[in-house]
């Protein structure tokens, strides 16, 4: 009841919980116990050089590698300036591996983890995970696509073994892979040997390096044979022809996707996956149940890199299927196609976004018109597949349009992914800040990408693993590229990285820019093999502040070029008023009309100009303000809100007008403007939420004016947090 307007602080910890202190006049005039109270701080969690034995490092590389299962990590062999962190939440093993079918001839194998999967290390995880494969039975042949991760290496055999005559199936088709699916798929090349069967691989170049590398010491060759996809390669399976479509990324260089006309699946590996497990196979309650996963997943893993995925959805070029069956108008024209064409093209191409080249063209047949999308995480999107493809451009384009003001360059190499997690995690913090971020795996882009990165950056932050005592020397490269740079030395910059036990190379990086006098804007990430939740949150901080510092840096310059007197724009002024304030709300719809007296009103968001308003379920005004609608907030003052406090809590009868007898004009979006209020807002409500008996809105202000800058806000103290 006390957090009316009152300046609050926010802690959170891994187990996700939330402590919120309202801070009184007094109180908030002394500094917060940040550091202590928070047990965080700079460099909290990150692993300092330590030496430890010979054993115990073996053991460590052994298990980071996945050549032996996780045993529980010596946390004292890890050298931290922080208090020690306190005991991880168990992870409970709630798994399984099941199957069901997708569309004729097609199979799901859903690897399904409610909590937590051991290896996993750079996500949150919160509402577990799934890892899915398919298997699709052609008259000639069958083909698997995709493989699990080793926490269920021996389920996923055991499972297609029990479902599938194993030496039917001739392909495997691999749209990722990594050091994490080694065990999997040696585990089913081992199985296929004892059958005295093969396999053919499909995959990608780099894909195929990999596997050729981690596969080198053992003894399955004759097991199974490669094949290097090339754009455009199209594999027969009688009566399926899956078509290949290379879609790469910094993170995931090897990423393929792969489609079936016949069915209209679309196997889109890490794309439009999710880290969530429902019951469910399918995306059964749509936005509203996976909208959050999807969006987190789209932030974390491929925000970093807008310019890769623009080009993955421009290749993959997807119309979505209407659920509903195609009809004719009477003028014959498909009705159901031309509903899509309208979606696509004013949707998407308002945005400048990818715009299906089939739609443009006025045909839907040869393209990727998709059914559902079958990830390699989460659900299969059937329902919500025409949103989250527009979402997937949408978001896009706003990471794009955020590297235009500033981005950072990313810059990085990692042999085993841990260098890949932190800088992953950086990314994280450095976008969520508004700041665009150019991720440059250094193993996989050229020279000319780097310097042409480092010319248009506004910072830079640098990672590499240690290995044999020194950087790769593709980091080396990129060193001397940065070295020679002498505009990059005025950026703000960082260092990190991944080592086993002496860690030299993070060492020699920092040492290098040090001595040429480089802007070292955060103290360097040191992280000793897998990074833990803390370290990663220590990146995503790292990566904040030195967005921040940059966006600092900008608006300092601007300010400098714009005349001195800038006054708050009427918007500003009115919004400024907004402090969990006493307001009314008015709204109009055709000829109906409401208002109610809301004191749950906050400021949200300064670009655009937002605020979130608590709205009762019952309210009478609560079905006007639905998504697009528009009304006004009218933000009351102290000594003149009593009149119309009283006014509008007195019992209405259906229909009556609420605001009868208190002097209003006509806002220009329909809503009613009080003559006492000192500020007033035009608003259109953008989203809701629903949370427990009330909505949550969230409005952008299009219009306002500050009209009395004298009286104070009217704030609604209450004795109880239990009613108004
Ligand atoms: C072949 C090999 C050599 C390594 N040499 C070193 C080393 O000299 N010093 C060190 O601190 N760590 C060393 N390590 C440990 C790696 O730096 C560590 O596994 C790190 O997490 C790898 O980061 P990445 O996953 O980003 O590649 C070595 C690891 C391997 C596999």
């Amino acid at each position: 009841a006390a957090t009316s307007g009152t300046s609050s602080a926010v802690v959170s910890r891994s187990g996700g919980s939330v402590i919120l202190n309202a801070v009184g006049i007094l109180s908030s005039q002394h500094k917060l116990r940040s550091s202590s109270w928070t047990g965080l701080r700079p460099g909290a969690g990150v692993s300092q050089l330590s030496k430890t034995d010979g054993i115990h490092v073996c053991r460590e590389v052994l298990e980071t590698h996945g050549l032996v299962r996780a045993a529980a990590v010596d946390q004292s062999s890890v050298t931290t300036g922080a208090p020690p962190p306190p005991p991880a939440a168990p992870i409970k093993q709630e798994s399984d591996v099941r199957i069901s079918q997708v569309a004729k001839d097609t199979m799901t194998i859903r690897g399904r983890c409610m909590d937590r999967l051991k290896y996993e290390v750079e996500y949150g995880l919160k509402r577990g995970t799934t890892n899915n494969s398919y298997v699709i039975k052609g008259t000639n042949s069958t083909a698997l696509i995709d493989i699990m991760d080793q926490s269920f290496a021996e389920a996923f055999t055991k499972t297609l073994e029990t479902a599938f005559d194993l030496s039917s199936i001739k392909y495997l088709v691999l749209g990722h892979f990594s050091p994490k699916r080694v065990e999997s798929l040696k585990i089913l090349l081992q199985a296929l040997e004892k059958k005295g069967t093969s396999i053919e691989i499909y995959c990608s170049n780099p894909a195929a390096q990999l596997l050729t590398k981690l596969l080198a010491s053992d003894t399955l060759e004759k097991v199974y044979k490669l094949k290097t996809v090339r754009a455009g390669d199209v594999l027969d399976l009688g009566g399926h022809e899956l078509q290949f479509i290379l879609t790469p990324t910094p993170r995931w260089p090897d990423g393929m996707c792969s489609y079936d006309p016949s069915t209209q699946l679309l196997f889109s590996q890490k794309l439009f996956s999710a880290h969530v497990c429902e019951e469910n196979d399918y995306d059964i309650g749509g936005v509203d149940v996976y909208g959050e996963d999807w969006r987190f997943y789209f932030e974390c893993m491929l925000a970093s890199s807008p310019k890769q995925t623009k080009a993955a959805l421009e290749k993959l070029d997807i119309v979505a299927q209407y659920s509903k069956p195609s009809y004719k108008d009477r003028k014959g024209v498909d009705v159901v196609k031309e509903d899509m064409k309208f979606i696509f093209s004013t949707v998407l191409s308002a945005f400048n976004l990818p715009i299906s080249k089939g739609m443009l063209a006025g045909s839907l047949g040869d393209k990727l018109v998709t059914a559902a999308i079958c990830p390699l995480h989460g659900p299969i999107v059937r329902s919500s597949l025409t949103e989250l493809v527009r979402e997937y451009g949408v978001w896009t384009y706003e990471k794009l349009k955020q590297s235009e003001e500033a981005t950072v360059a990313v810059i990085y190499a990692s042999a085993y992914g841990n260098t890949t997690a932190l800088a992953q995690a950086i990314s994280r913090g450095i976008s969520k800040a508004g700041v665009g971020v150019d991720t440059l795996n250094v193993e996989i882009c050229s020279t000319e990408e780097l310097v042409a990165s480092l010319q248009r950056c506004s910072g830079f932050v640098i990672g590499s693993p240690t290995l044999g005592g020194h950087m790769p020397t593709p980091i080396q490269n990129a060193l001397g590229v940065i070295l020679c740079d002498e505009y990059a030395k005025k950026l703000p910059c960082g260092v990190f990285g991944s080592f086993g036990w002496s860690g030299e190379a993070v060492d020699m990086i920092e040492q290098r820019l040090k001595d040429c006098d480089f802007n070292l804007a955060f103290p360097t990430i040191r992280c000793k093999f897998k990074p833990t939740e803390a370290t990663l949150q220590v990146c995503e901080e790292s990566g904040t502040d030195l967005a921040q510092a940059i966006r600092k840096l900008k608006l300092k310059k601007r300010s400098e070029a714009a005349p001195k007197f800038t006054v708050a724009s009427n918007v500003e002024q009115a919004v400024g008023r907004v402090v969990g304030s006493l307001c009314v709300l008015t709204a109009r719809s055709g000829d109906a009309e409401s208002a109610m007296l809301a004191s749950w009103v906050s400021q949200a968001s300064f670009v655009p100009p937002g605020l979130t308003i608590a709205v009762a379920k019952d309210r009478a005004v609560e079905g006007l303000v639905l998504v697009g609608a528009r009304f006004v907030v009218n933000v009351l003052g102290q000594n003149k809100s009593n009149a119309v406090a009283k006014q509008l809590l007195k019992p209405f009868l259906p229909g009556e007008n609420r605001m009868e007898g208190l002097e209003t004009t006509v806002a220009s979006n329909g809503g009613l403007i009080l003559k006492d209020a000192i500020s007033w807002m035009e608003c259109t409500v953008q989203s809701r939420m629903e949370t427990g008996d009330h909505w949550v809105l969230y409005a952008v202000v299009d219009s306002g004016k500050l009209e009395d800058d004298t009286t104070l806000t009217a704030v609604h103290y209450r004795k109880t947090g239990a009613r108004y």
